[in-house]
């Protein structure tokens, strides 16, 4: 099913039955991704007195209650509403579902003993570039990340001034497989999240930064269409299967 996509001065080709997940599932399990300090997602039978909402045990229906966090437990995308007092919604902020996007893939650099990604690097491999979405994969790419406990790991963040850069390329998506763009233990300063919403100006409402993506070595750096949706729950974050079509 392929389709002809005309954007700005050009037009792009790309085939619908060839999507490419870059999501993580949420499950029930211990071996579920997870970080920020919290218990692994449940998806349990509701129960109520003798009744239990499941086929097995009798039900007519299987009916599960879900309890877990988007920013814990998956794939999510947030809206500025993660670090604002005033309560935004991702559901009301995200107004469009594709983008042009680039992949690319870096390996963060040591500074002060954290992992970092600079603005060098990004410019490095953006060059001329001006994609509305960017999908950052980090390396080493091993498939741990679908089910790696995060916590008190001081995993990989972006830097003040990368992310700076990005907001000045007019990036609106940006997606990274790690649980956060900023430091795990920063004392609350949240350098990056501030920096690509413009916290301080005039406040980005419809940028987006999508966490906790995988995205396989069979998917090569380059151009692509991004599909990005949420779950619509009007929370500052909720659960998104980004989906990337190769540009043909
Ligand atoms: N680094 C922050 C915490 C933080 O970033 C955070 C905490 C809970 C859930 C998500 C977080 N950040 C995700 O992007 C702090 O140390 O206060």
């Amino acid at each position: 099913m392929k389709t002809t996509i005309s954007y700005k001065t050009k037009e792009y080709h790309i085939d619908l039955s060839k999507p490419l997940d870059i999501s993580i599932a949420v499950s029930g399990t211990k071996e579920n991704v997870n970080a920020w300090y919290i218990d692994a997602p449940k998806i349990s039978p509701h129960t109520d007195g003798d009744f239990i909402g499941s086929i097995s045990a009798g039900s007519s229906t299987n009916f599960y209650d879900i309890w877990f966090n988007p920013h814990s437990h998956g794939t999510h995308t947030e809206c500025v509403g993660h670090i604002s007092e005033v309560h935004q919604s991702i559901n009301r902020n995200l107004h469009q579902f594709f983008f042009l996007a680039e992949v690319i893939t870096i390996a963060p650099s040591e500074e002060n003993g954290d992992l970092v990604i600079t603005k060098n690097q990004l410019k490095k491999l953006l060059e001329d570039k001006v994609p509305k979405a960017l999908v950052i994969r980090t390396m080493p790419n091993s498939e741990t990340k679908l089910n790696r406990q995060y916590s008190n790991t001081n995993p990989p963040y972006i830097l003040e001034e990368a992310m700076d850069y990005i907001k000045e390329l007019d990036v609106e998506h940006l997606l990274v497989d790690l649980p956060s763009v900023d430091k795990e233990k920063d004392d609350g300063q949240l350098l990056a999240h501030k920096a690509f919403w413009n916290f301080s100006g005039e406040v980005r409402l419809s940028a987006t930064i999508t966490e906790f993506i995988y995205v396989k070595d069979a998917i090569a750096d380059g151009s692509y269409f991004l599909n990005l949706q949420v779950a619509p729950f009007e929370n500052d974050a909720s659960p998104s299967r980004p989906v990337l079509y190769k540009i043909e």
